[in-house]
């Protein structure tokens, strides 16, 4: 790369940064330059069919702007029911016209049935006993209804909306927002295989989607739903390591997000067939390590530090955490 466009691609991070302080949250950060390109110009999208969000914050929002930026929706397919104006408006800037009011308090939910056949429910596990009762009454046969709740079981989302409707539950994580998800889901005991599949193509559309059995949607909610934050914990203390011994801020930066970015993608590496080819992480360490050198020095400070008892105890606590939601 240039000196040239290397001063350009700093200069690009530098204004993401500041965007980033401006608004405080790392998905709106992330949601600026997806939103420069998402293209309304022309209808082309893989799922056709009419998508429904009850509650589109941080996550949901996420999920809206990963299906359009992934051409897995268009915007003329989705609809919302949402609380604010603020979320109202930051929807109709994606295209997304068909907006409805409160989900429980002014109809949004009836509006939101009759617009959608597929309702994902993306409002917070404490919210979600109030979002089944008033939608329970306008489901039928036809809709599929999918939530993102952290803790909240399959039973739960049956006996709330009536016994025979189809439901699934899914952990997406806000990576979906680049294309990069990783979400799980499993199914109630209403939907069937066309269910599987419809919920799989909308999943693996903005990234990697796996089918589990329920009973691992606690583990899965403690490494990859919660697990983002895990990620940029690290990149940031990396990029704060790198400014301790000399280095500009947005050099250390882009260096350990590309590192991690990097990283990662060596261990899921790719099949022939576009299938997951996974490599022992423990493999690709020991190649970076020189005898005596600069990262098996670094690798005994981590472990004097117990990072690995500290990731294993955060995944578990997470995963705690959502079954006692439950
Ligand atoms: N954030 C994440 O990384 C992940 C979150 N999840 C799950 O996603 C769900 C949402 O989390 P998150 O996006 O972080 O939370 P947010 O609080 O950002 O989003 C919830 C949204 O629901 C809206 N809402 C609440 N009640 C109603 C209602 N009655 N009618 C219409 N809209 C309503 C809220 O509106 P308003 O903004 O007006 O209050 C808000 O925008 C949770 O259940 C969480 O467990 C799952 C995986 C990852
Ligand atoms: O923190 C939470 O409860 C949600 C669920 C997974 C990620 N965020």
């Amino acid at each position: 790369m240039s000196l040239l466009k290397l001063t350009a691609a700093m200069e690009s991070l530098s204004a993401k940064l500041a965007f980033r302080q401006q608004h405080g949250s790392a998905v709106a950060a992330a949601a600026s330059p997806a939103e420069a390109l998402v293209d309304h110009a022309e209808p082309r999208y893989d799922i056709d069919e009419n998508i429904g969000f009850i509650g589109a914050g941080q996550m949901g929002e996420a999920m809206i702007r990963g299906f359009l930026e992934s051409g897995v929706s268009h915007p003329s397919r989705l609809s919302a029911s949402v609380r604010s104006s603020a979320r109202a408006t930051a929807l109709s800037r994606l295209g997304v016209t068909r907006v409805f009011q409160d989900a429980v308090k002014s109809g949004g939910a009836a509006a939101l049935a009759a617009s959608a056949r597929v309702i994902f429910l993306g409002v917070k596990p404490q919210g979600l006993p109030e979002v089944l009762a008033a939608l329970a009454p306008h489901v039928g046969p036809q809709h599929l209804v999918v939530s993102i709740a952290a803790g909240v079981r399959l039973a739960t989302l049956e006996a709330g909306l009536g016994a025979g409707v189809r439901v699934a539950r899914v952990m997406p994580n806000t990576p979906m927002l680049v294309g990069q998800g990783a979400s799980a889901y499993a199914l109630g005991s209403a939907a069937g295989e066309r269910d599987a599949a419809l919920v799989h193509a909308l999943l693996s559309g903005v990234g990697m989607a796996l089918h589990v059995d329920e009973r691992c949607m606690d583990a899965v909610t403690g490494v990859s739903g919660s697990g983002p934050a895990y990620a940029y914990m690290m990149i940031e203390a990396m990029a704060d390591g790198g400014v301790q011994a000399g280095l500009p801020r947005a050099t250390a930066l882009a260096l350990a997000a590309k590192t991690v970015a990097g990283a990662a993608a060596m261990v899921l590496g790719e099949g022939a067939d576009g299938a997951l080819d996974l490599t022992h992480p423990g493999v690709l360490k020991d190649r970076v390590g020189s005898p005596g050198g600069t990262t098996i020095a670094a690798i005994a400070e981590l472990e004097n530090s117990g990072v690995r008892g500290a990731f294993m105890r955060a995944v578990r606590a997470a995963a705690e955490r959502s079954a006692a939601m439950g």
